[in-house]
């Protein structure tokens, strides 16, 4: 049953940002949250990983409203990376890691050999297997990104949301970390502005528009030149050959 959102309101002060969304993840594989500045993309993760309440609908986790569960028990099922996440300059990339852990580990335990393999299996993971020993000040965007995901992977988490990781990286660095996805072994919930990568490396997507869910399925059904007319207020032609489909703007 895993993460939803059910008929989900968020009105901070009053002002109405998610207006009744309702979000379940697939079964597997990865989710693309797709939708224009503003439409409510890093609220509705927010909400999702528990940092917000809602003050209207739920946020279920295997059917429980996660209001009720620990904040504990939360962190050890999901994770959330969010944009630009930031971090103490002056540690090293397993350090960094590391910080993944504590929701796993009883409050007064020693680190243990447990800990020190998780670490390592998150490091793996996300691609930066030998790289602990590095200074985090030291790395390049790109692998800044995927320390965040290894902090994130070493919580363990069987849901993964991440909030537009391919930002300011450059286009290598991108499709690195988008291939990466299928393979953190959890469900992978990912804000993206760009359209064509969502549609190549989503298995589903969804599609936010001023606070509301407008459609949301496979990339071929949901992205047609009449949604992104509507949603993204621009002109596009959708080339379909087999399953794919790309997009040309114009
Ligand atoms: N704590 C808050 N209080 C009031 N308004 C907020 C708060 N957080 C976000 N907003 C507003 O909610 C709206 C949705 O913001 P959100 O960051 O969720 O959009 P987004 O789809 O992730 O946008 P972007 O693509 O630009 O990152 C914006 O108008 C934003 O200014």
């Amino acid at each position: 049953m895993s993460l939803s959102a059910e008929d989900l309101h968020w009105a901070p002060g009053g002002v109405p940002i998610l207006r009744g969304v309702t979000l379940r993840l697939p079964g597997r594989g990865v989710l693309g949250l797709v939708g224009p500045n503003g439409s409510g993309k890093s609220s509705l993760l927010r909400l999702m990983a528990g940092l917000r309440r809602g003050t209207g609908g739920a946020v279920l986790l295997d059917g429980q409203p996660m209001a009720r569960m620990r904040r504990r028990d939360v962190a050890r099922r999901l994770a959330l990376v969010e944009q630009d996440a930031a971090t103490a300059s002056a540690l090293s990339v397993r350090e960094v890691v590391a910080l993944g852990r504590p929701p796993r580990r009883g409050a007064w335990a020693p680190w243990s050999a447990a800990d020190e393999a998780a670490v390592a299996a998150a490091l793996a993971r996300a691609g930066m297997q030998g790289r602990g020993d590095q200074p985090w000040a030291t790395l390049s965007g790109g692998e800044c990104q995927r320390v965040q995901i290894a902090r994130a992977l070493a919580q363990e988490p069987r849901e993964l949301l991440l909030d537009e990781p391919t930002n300011h990286l450059d286009i290598r660095h991108q499709l690195e970390l988008l291939r990466l996805l299928p393979h953190l072994g959890a469900r992978v919930v990912v804000a993206l502005h760009d359209l064509n990568q969502a549609a190549a490396f989503c298995d589903e997507i969804a599609v936010m528009q001023d606070g509301r869910l407008v459609a949301q399925g496979r990339p071929a059904q949901v992205l047609d030149a009449g949604l992104i007319r509507d949603v993204f207020g621009v002109e596009a032609r959708i080339e379909r050959s087999g399953a794919g489909l790309r997009i040309a703007f114009f």
